[in-house]
């Protein structure tokens, strides 16, 4: 099946730029969204709760900052940028109130759409934007004149316009200087969800951590055992990167290349993508949501133990030490947030 891609020339940053954009949120991708669409030349507000520690941040680079509920009552363009747990009480109590007919509500991420948390009324466009990349990094490519790729999705429509919209604010991030897929909130829901949990984060995390934990428990250096296995796979996954695959195992030594030929394959086996397949099955029928929004209503007990247990691996220690002999790697991840 094919995808529709649009890049720069396909999307008419005018659009963008004629609406009053309110940005909820202003942690990873609340910034990067509404410091790059102010650089483009949209008139942006920030919407954050009074308190917020984020507040002092976006009045710092010249922002105006009102509440969620004002933000969004003066805004034409709706984009909540604030974490998907939150995302439904913040529309409950701030923007539905302040929706009224020929806004536009978007999204970052599919969460609350697709598993029907939040509801909005046919007479508004909900679409979505959605970098494919951290949002410190969405910011820091568009400052170096380069771009995140970004899904874009339209579940409503009432303008006719939505999707030209959804183009115009990509633009204005960056995005289709990369490439913006046209796709689904479902589908990027589905997907965003199963690259997270078993590929880019999940699976990477936990590579990572048992082979320094193979390696220090066989006796070697916890130093030579984080070279590598954390610092070099940057330097490995950077080939992927430019130039696929292809390209890693074209730099790489024969022996190197042999052994990832013969010995991948028993790493990540057929149990592994079975594993894989019954993740993306918790995705596909809602239990992995299911049990994220229940955790987070219960104050987060097992994030809390589990984000505890990582922070005290014995990787961090070795990590932070070796760091911090390499000025060049431990650079503030953007200048702003
Ligand atoms: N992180 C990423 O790179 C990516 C995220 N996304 C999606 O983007 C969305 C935002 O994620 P992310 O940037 O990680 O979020 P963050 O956790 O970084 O967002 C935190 C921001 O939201 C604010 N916030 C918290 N509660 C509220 C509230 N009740 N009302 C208004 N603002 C609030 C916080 O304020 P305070 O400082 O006061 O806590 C802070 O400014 C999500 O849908 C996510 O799935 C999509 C692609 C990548
Ligand atoms: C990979 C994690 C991510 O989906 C992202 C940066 O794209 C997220 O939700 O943060
Ligand atoms: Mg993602
Ligand atoms: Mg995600």
């Amino acid at each position: 099946m094919s995808v529709e891609v649009y890049y720069d020339d396909d999307a008419d940053l005018g659009l963008i730029q004629a609406k009053k954009v309110a940005v909820i949120g202003y942690g990873s991708q609340g910034h990067a969204h509404a410091l790059s669409l102010r650089d483009s030349g949209v008139d942006v507000v920030i919407g954050l709760p009074e308190g917020s520690k984020s507040r002092p941040k976006a009045e710092e680079q010249g922002l105006r900052v009102l509440t969620p509920a004002d933000a969004a009552a003066e805004a034409d363009v709706i984009m909540i940028l604030a974490p998907d747990t939150a995302q439904r009480h913040i529309y409950a109590e701030s923007i539905a109130p302040n929706l009224s007919a020929g806004k536009a509500l978007f999204f970052g991420h599919g969460f609350n759409i697709r598993y029907g948390l939040i509801k909005p009324p046919a007479d508004v466009d909900v679409a979505m934007v959605a970098p494919k990349g951290p949002g410190h990094l969405v910011r820091r490519q568009y400052v170096d004149g380069k771009g995140v790729p970004c899904l874009v999705a339209v579940e409503q429509d009432a303008s006719g316009t939505a999707l030209a919209l959804a183009l115009s604010y990509a633009k204005g991030i960056g995005g289709t200087r990369a490439g913006a897929i046209k796709t689904t909130f479902t589908e990027e829901t589905e997907t965003d969800l199963f690259g997270e949990q078993a590929v880019l984060c999940g699976g990477a995390a936990a590579l990572v951590q048992t082979g320094f934990e193979v390696l220090t428990e066989a006796g070697y250096a916890p130093e030579v055992a984080y070279f590598e296995c954390l610092h070099e796979l940057k330097l490995i996954v950077d080939l992927m990167y430019e130039g696929g695959i292809a390209r890693m195992r074209y730099s790489v030594s024969d022996t190197a290349e042999y052994g990832d030929l013969s010995r991948g394959p028993r790493v990540i086996d057929s149990r592994v993508k079975d594993e894989m397949r019954k993740i993306l099955g918790e995705i596909q029928n809602g239990e992995f949501a299911r049990e994220w929004v229940a955790e987070d209503e219960a104050g987060r007990p097992n994030f809390s133990k589990w984000q505890a247990e990582g922070a005290a691996h014995p990787i961090e220690e070795t990590g932070a030490k070796l760091r911090g002999m390499m000025s060049w790697v431990d650079r503030p991840i953007t200048e702003t947030a």
